[in-house]
């Protein structure tokens, strides 16, 4: 008895510890069930189409990969092993038929942008962001009159700025100098620097000035330092290429879960650095609008023609937040490819000392003396060869290589000769396109001549197909909007480059050149020298 008497009435089964394990297990295993139970009900008859690995149960096999900045080569090598109609993900399928490319983003196609694009767009979709398509036609009418010829000649100068910037900041680091005590970027001693952080703010100095008149003069500091603004009007110092590459590549992860588990993800990351840094990107173009909302500015820039006044025109004039999404987009969208694309063929022209030889020879031949240290766009565009060495990177490098999603909707599309209901989301990657060997010869190559009419290395049945099928702008409705901006910056600051200097690469460099996918694919690095011609 005396016993008994010590012993509790109830003895708890068990600890609240053991209790929240099981309740973790039970979820587990209900996700678990959830994720098989889709699998086998196969709704949509996507278990007709291979997948790599576990890529048909979890999208967190394309989300790992692009964790990595490998996911368009797992998704490449998965169309090797398995064929020109892939599963990426329980409800995406990629292609790699380059006439499925056609079908899924060409004109005239019902497909739209995908989810993923909601996710990014946060509360105030931008015209890039939009995926539906009446909304997306009223944002691109009300842009598009930005991005007229008219318009962006008009930018010319600004760029022109920016090279001459450029060209004193390399000159100096050609020397293993440093452009100011800010400078953060150190000159190893065999001459060798790396040039991509300076072709990165050569491209955020140059569209600053386009955008909103105004430049924090990285390429003058050497340092990236700029202001981020929150949606309270707090003003903080951040570093511009680490906010924007951290924010985009982390953005682009999360976006590619559904709607609930894209707002958990962003939520639980707030106290994360790279949760930190998407609100910083954000936030810098707030800060750029609010300031330039602020200003009157002697030469007109891309703001000046963002309609803000009800016109017959423009009946939906845009709002300060669709200014800063606006504003947010194409800083994103304008910046980075551009950057891209001049690491990538300044890495080609280095390791291809004749064809650099060659690209000089041209631009010094057509060229006038008064104009070899920084050339107009009009001089520019009547050189051939010019064209034919961004032209060629753009196909064996786009900056934009994964399979961009997009949606079919109403009664499904036939693509390849398959029939894909609606709700399903379908892609196709022009990096596989760009080096599909049916299209291109040698298409691991970089071979500019296979651009010139009549030179040995071309014929007239690949110039229509690389006309047809070379599509990193891509295509249709969706394509890009700044491809005239682009190609103006890219050929005068790329002559500027090649006219000015001299430019050298060690076997070491050019082996340890590689790439890195977030949403774009870009150069980790170019460890490059320079001599001044
Ligand atoms: C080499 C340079 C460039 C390349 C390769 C490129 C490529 C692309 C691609 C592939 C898309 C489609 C993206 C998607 O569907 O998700 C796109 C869209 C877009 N690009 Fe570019 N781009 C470049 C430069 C620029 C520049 C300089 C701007 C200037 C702001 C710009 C602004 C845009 C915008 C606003 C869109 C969205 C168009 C829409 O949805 O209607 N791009 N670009």
């Amino acid at each position: 008895m005396i016993f008994s008497s010590q012993v509790p009435s109830m003895v708890p089964l068990w600890t609240p510890f053991e209790w929240a394990l099981a309740m973790i297990l039970i979820a587990f295993l209900l996700c678990f069930a959830a994720v098989i139970w889709g699998y086998l009900a196969d709704p949509k008859s996507l278990r007709r189409f291979p997948s790599p690995s576990v890529a048909a149960f979890t999208p967190f096999w394309a989300i790992w990969k692009n964790a990595r900045g490998r996911r368009y080569l797992a998704v490449e090598a998965g169309h090797r092993k398995l064929g020109p109609v892939v599963r990426i993900g329980p409800n995406s399928i990629s292609f790699s038929d380059p006439h499925a490319y056609k079908a899924i983003y060409g004109h005239g196609s019902p497909i739209i942008k995908d989810g993923f694009y909601d996710n990014l767009a946060g509360s105030t979709p931008a015209m890039a962001d939009a995926s539906d398509r009446h909304l997306h036609a009223t944002k691109r009418k009300n842009v598009s009159s930005i991005f007229s010829a008219k318009h962006v000649a008009l930018m010319e100068p600004k760029i022109v700025d920016a090279v001459h910037s450029l060209l004193r900041a390399i000159q100096i680091k050609s020397r293993g100098g440093t452009v100011s005590a800010a400078d953060g970027y150190p000159v190893s001693s065999n001459g060798e620097f790396d040039l991509r952080p300076w072709l990165n703010m050569f491209s955020f100095d140059a569209f600053w000035s386009v955008l909103w008149s105004s430049s924090y003069h990285f390429l003058e500091r050497g340092n990236d330092e700029c202001k981020s603004m929150d949606t309270s009007g707090r003003v903080t110092t951040v570093h511009a290429m680490d906010s924007f590459q951290t924010g985009v590549h982390f953005n682009s992860l999360c976006a590619q879960l559904g709607p609930f588990q894209y707002r958990f993800a962003r939520w639980v990351s707030k106290w994360t650095r790279q949760g930190r840094a998407i609100g910083e990107f954000s936030g810098m173009a707030r800060h750029g609008t609010v300031t330039r909302l602020k200003r009157t500015v002697e030469s007109v820039d891309f703001f000046s023609f963002f309609p803000v006044e009800i016109t017959p025109k423009t009946p939906c004039p845009l709002t300060i937040p669709d200014l800063v999404a606006e504003c947010a987009s194409f800083l994103n969208a304008g910046n980075d490819t551009t950057q891209i694309t001049l690491t990538n063929v300044m890495f080609q022209l280095a390791a291809h000392p004749k064809h650099q030889d060659k690209l000089y020879s041209a631009l010094t031949a057509s060229l006038p003396k008064t104009a070899q240290r920084v050339a107009s766009f009009a001089e520019l565009s009547q050189i051939p060869y010019l064209a034919a060495c961004i032209d060629e990177t753009l196909r064996l490098m786009p900056p934009v290589r994964f399979g961009l999603p997009r949606r079919t909707v109403g009664k499904g599309s036939m693509i390849s000769g398959h029939h894909i209901p609606a709700g399903v989301t379908v892609s196709a990657s022009v990096h596989t396109m760009h080096r599909d060997e049916s299209l291109f010869h040698d298409a691991e190559d970089w071979i500019p001549e296979r651009w010139i009419p009549d030179s040995p290395d071309s014929s007239e049945e690949e110039l229509k197909r690389l006309k047809e099928f070379v599509l990193p702008f891509t295509t249709g409705g969706r394509a890009c909007i700044g491809r005239n901006l682009a190609y103006m910056e890219l050929s005068i600051c790329l002559a500027a480059l090649v006219m000015a200097f001299e430019w050298h690469i060690s076997d070491t460099a050019r082996q340890s050149f590689t790439h890195f996918e977030r949403f774009n694919t870009g150069p980790v690095s170019l460890m490059i020298s320079a001599t001044l011609r």
